[in-house]
């Protein structure tokens, strides 16, 4: 029988070649190692593919193909793009159809207060502590102690890092001061990373980085006004709303109505556009069309009785004054009811 001690040294006094498993095993663990690195780095932020960003359904009529070719033209000159417009007048399906057509991949971020640099660009995740074995040599089990500082990037360090473009939804949302980074992202081409350690603390932006920025008008309420030095960088594009036919088109690429029905909502929604100071969007006369599908309220002669029409958009309106008294909801029945 074979004493162990013995074999141990015996073992230990020899020099061991590592085993084809042995580099196998290794080679597997420096793959994952890269992989979960890049996961580490890219943190929550998705990179998607351009075809899985198209909007579905996405119409195309003249009109939005000028608005998202001039998108395109512009992002070609190596141009951010900023989508100035309504609510609810298309900014983010185009965004996100310039994006498609790009061959990057896509990153998408929304606006809103609680967005800061770190949001934008990544954080310390705190500390990581972990064992290294060294059992090469059988029988030797050599242990250090490793504490790693794990950094996570956040969208926009690992769109300008990939070369992807970036769609920031509502841009003028976040707080003015989180955008300082998007100077010299725009300016010189390099993103600083505040509060990252070491050499990388920088990334140099790659050449396929695009930006499209989409914003409401700044005088809609809760939105912050961004400083000049950083809006003078881009390119304005107004998106207003579209002609009457490409909004027929969109809502009934959304909504399954007859073509008459459709014509009746988006006259109405036109009219309603013209008469009232709050806005109504072409997201509000799909809202509507999917509410008429429903309550149907066709008269005698098939086409939606004013009663229907009337009390279906004062609904989708009401959110809009609603919260500033009850007068304005009375307002609103009022002045939709002398429209329709
Ligand atoms: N070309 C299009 N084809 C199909 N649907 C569209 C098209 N353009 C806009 N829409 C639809 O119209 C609605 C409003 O569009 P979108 O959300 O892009 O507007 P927005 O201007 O970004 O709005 P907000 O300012 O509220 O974010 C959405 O339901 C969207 O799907």
């Amino acid at each position: 029988m074979v004493d162990d001690t013995s074999r141990k040294r015996t073992v230990r006094g020899t020099k061991i070649r590592a085993s084809r498993e042995q580099k196998e095993g290794r080679k597997a663990k420096k793959t994952l190692a890269r992989a979960s690195n890049a996961d580490e780095r890219n943190g929550d932020t998705p990179l998607s593919d351009p075809e899985e960003v198209v909007p579905e359904p996405f119409v195309e009529t003249d009109a939005v193909r000028s608005l998202r070719g001039r998108i395109s033209g512009w992002l070609e000159a190596d141009q951010p793009v900023h989508l100035i417009g309504p609510t609810g007048s298309g900014k983010t399906a185009l965004a996100l159809s310039a994006a498609a057509e790009r061959d990057r991949p896509v990153v998408w971020l929304n606006g809103d207060e609680a967005v800061d640099t770190e949001a934008l660009v990544g954080s310390h995740a705190g500390g990581e502590r972990y064992e290294e074995h060294d059992r090469y040599v059988s029988g030797v089990d050599k242990k250090t102690q490793i504490v790693r500082e794990r950094w996570v990037d956040n969208p926009l360090s690992v769109a300008v890092r990939e070369g992807a473009t970036l769609v920031y939804n509502e841009f003028s949302r976040s707080d003015p001061a989180a955008h300082n980074v998007l100077l010299s992202v725009f300016e010189e081409g390099v993103l600083e990373r505040p509060g990252k350690r070491g050499e990388d603390r920088t990334i140099d932006v790659h050449p396929e980085f695009r930006a499209i920025l989409t914003s409401n008008d700044v005088e809609y309420a809760g939105v912050h006004e961004q400083q000049d030095a950083l809006l003078d960088r881009f390119i304005g594009v107004h998106v207003d709303y579209y002609d009457a036919e490409t909004e027929r088109e969109i809502v009934g690429a959304h909504v399954d109505l007859s073509a008459d029905d459709i014509a009746a909502i988006v006259e109405t929604t036109r009219a309603l556009r013209d008469a009232l100071e709050i806005v109504v969007g072409t997201r509000a006369a799909i809202t509507a069309a999917t509410g008429l599908a429903v309550f149907d309220g066709h008269d005698g002669d098939g086409e939606f009785d004013d009663e229907t029409l009337r009390r279906v958009f004062t609904d989708v309106l009401t959110p809009k004054v609603a919260g500033e008294g009850g007068s304005d909801i009375d307002d609103l029945r009022s002045r939709v009811a002398e429209t329709i």
